[in-house]
């Protein structure tokens, strides 16, 4: 077989309630799990698992956890202040910027550790990022807005290891209730990666200097393939994604409006029409997005998000609501899942 047939084994992750992730275990070798729950900390190995905990609820009702499961035997460990998980084809690193008055030296240092691994250990194509800022729309001790210094700091991460803006993963940079910064990002080594945007949005990293001194460098989507010539059953990591077209937030105070538009970006991004420039044809639409999460700004919108997103998901789509803030201060809501 020629390298290009040869097909690696696609990762899986599932939400489940705190106490049966050995439960989700058992389906497959865990890589690692996030708990979205009351208290952030520092991630760690427990029982020989990745753990990450996240602050992203009010109350353990609300909390879940998302177990990330491969196929290979799984070892851990750390290096330089990361955690990672990996298996020989994915890679699964956590890390934890405790608050400070100034994120990008921090941020810098984390994903420069991060980016590290990821070249040391072999795992070169990173295909999705999760960022989780607390007082993310708060300034930091200079007056710059934090999602902006952090931003500054990813950006100097990313140029430092030479990222071209068109490698970029697809990612998430949102409110959390507490803890500073914490991300986890995963990398493949051989399964096949393209980046995507979204026609009806301007790229991200070319957003202009009004949003802060670096732009966020991350992609709409990634494309995630088990062979370099599957075009048509790969998975596809859609980004955080929220009202906005070419750069611009539309409109601002209604989140009715805000919600529709973030479902119509992802209906466009995930649409054959949208996908025609990287030769994808999937006929996928919002009905196969999965493993959903929907962050709202205000709690007591949450009713009303959760309506009109049922109208357009699965019945059978598993979809969490979260109450944090988002990283415009007009944005209401923010969408992201997974086709896979
Ligand atoms: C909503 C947007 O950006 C958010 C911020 C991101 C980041 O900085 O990594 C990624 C996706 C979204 O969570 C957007 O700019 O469209």
């Amino acid at each position: 077989m020629t390298q290009a047939q040869q097909t690696v084994n696609l990762p899986s992750s599932v939400f489940t309630g705190l106490t049966e992730v050995s439960h989700a275990a058992a389906t497959g070798n865990v890589l690692g799990v996030v708990n979205y729950t009351t208290e952030c900390t520092d991630p760690r190995v427990e029982n020989g698992l990745l753990t990450l905990d996240l602050h992203m609820a009010s109350d353990l009702g609300e909390a879940f956890a998302e177990v990330w499961t491969t196929t290979g035997t799984v070892e851990t460990g750390e290096h330089h202040g990361v955690v990672y998980a990996h298996d020989g084809e994915y890679l699964l690193v956590a890390g934890r910027i405790a608050p400070t008055g100034r994120y990008t030296e921090d941020t810098r240092a984390a994903y420069v550790a991060a980016l590290d691994l990821m070249d040391g250990l072999g795992y070169k194509n990173c295909f999705r990022m999760w960022n989780f800022l607390n007082d993310i729309n708060g300034d930091n001790a200079e007056g710059l807005e934090i999602y902006r210094d952090f931003c500054k700091g990813r950006a100097e991460a990313f140029e430092l290891f030479h990222f071209g803006d068109k490698e970029v993963p697809s990612a998430t940079g949102i409110g959390s209730q507490g803890g500073g910064i914490a991300f986890y990002f995963l990398a493949s080594r051989s399964a096949a990666l393209t980046s995507v945007e979204n026609s009806k949005q301007m790229a991200a990293y070319h957003y202009p200097r009004q949003y802060g001194p670096r732009p966020p460098k991350f992609a709409r989507a990634t494309y995630l393939a088990g062979t370099h010539t599957d075009r048509r059953s790969g998975q596809i990591y859609v980004a955080g994604t929220a009202s906005i077209r070419g750069h611009e937030t539309l409109h601002d105070g209604d989140i009715e409006a805000q919600v529709r538009l973030s479902l119509d970006n992802i209906e466009h991004l995930i649409s054959d029409e949208n996908l025609a420039d990287y030769e994808i044809t999937q006929g996928n639409s919002l009905l196969n997005l999965d493993n959903i999460k929907v962050y709202v700004r205000h709690r007591s919108d949450i009713p009303a998000v959760r309506r009109m997103c049922e109208e357009r998901f699965s019945p059978n789509a598993r979809v969490q609501y979260l109450n944090v803030d988002v990283c415009r201060a007009d944005l209401l809501v923010e969408i992201e899942g997974i086709i896979a």
